[in-house]
């Protein structure tokens, strides 16, 4: 089996509170994956991990198969991201900033236009970040994250901040890379029953502790929704340590 992401035991602590641990997860090639757990459970953290933006405190990353260390790591060129609010050059451009994020990140950006079409910003490519509305902001850091043509997407709640048609708008693209061109996605989101429609697999990790995963497809066929899966696991969690 190749992995897209694979972390071992990883282990992270802010101020001597455990945020993650020992925890070991795996994200098939080609899967959508939602990663799903209530609020502080550690999913912004793990995400981060993946690309060092947080280091961990012992354990390993792996991403398309590659060890992901201190230090410059190529493999980041191969995967497209957004992690949290995106952050832009707010006096340039809405093109200008994905041209510009091709450049950094050594890719062509002869696709500029067609990820601004695709996330529904044409007629917007040439206002500047800094006047984008919320939704606006969020569909460019989707664009920006798909523009180098990535192997794997890594999204933190890519669903906030948009508007119904938004959401269904994304889910149809997330859908069509995931079919379409093989793109591996790892995505959290507290919206279960929009994860439910494009992930494969769902993994819950609550208090730094993975608790479980299973298939959607298993959920299914067991008469379980996401919903009530993820009730359930958190809630004998919880009934156990309280
Ligand atoms: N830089 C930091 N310094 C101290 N504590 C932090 C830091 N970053 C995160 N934490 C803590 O780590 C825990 C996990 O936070 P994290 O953001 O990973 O959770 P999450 O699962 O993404 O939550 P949410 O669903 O609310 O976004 C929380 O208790 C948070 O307060």
């Amino acid at each position: 089996m190749s992995w897209a992401i694979e972390t071992c035991g990883l282990t992270k602590r802010f101020e001597g509170v455990t945020v993650l641990d020992d925890v070991t997860l795996r994200v098939r090639k080609g899967d959508v994956y939602g990663f799903l757990g209530p609020n502080g459970a550690g999913k912004t953290t793990l995400m981060r991990s993946l690309f060092r933006l947080v280091t961990p405190d012992a354990g390993t990353v792996s991403l398309l198969e590659q060890p992901v260390r201190k230090g410059s790591n190529p493999v980041f060129a191969r995967v497209g991201s957004m992690l949290g609010s995106p952050a832009f050059f707010e006096g340039l451009s809405a093109r200008e900033n994905l041209t510009l994020h091709c450049a950094y990140m050594g890719a062509d950006a002869g696709r500029v236009d067609e990820a601004l079409a695709l996330f529904g910003l044409s007629g917007a490519e040439d206002k500047a970040a800094g006047k984008l509305s919320l939704g606006m902001r969020q569909r460019l850091g989707l664009a920006r994250a798909i523009v180098t043509d990535p192997e794997l997407l890594v999204l933190d709640e890519p669903m906030n901040g948009l508007d119904p048609e938004g959401i269904i708008e994304v889910r149809n693209i997330l859908r069509a890379v995931n079919e379409e061109l093989g793109v591996t996605i790892f995505v959290s989101s507290h919206l279960l029953d929009e994860l439910s429609k494009i992930a494969c697999t769902v993994g819950l990790i609550d208090r730094g502790r993975m608790l479980d995963e299973a298939t959607v497809g298993d959920l299914h066929d067991s008469d379980c929704t996401l919903e009530s899966w993820y009730l359930e696991k958190t809630g004998a969690r919880h009934g156990k340590a309280d």
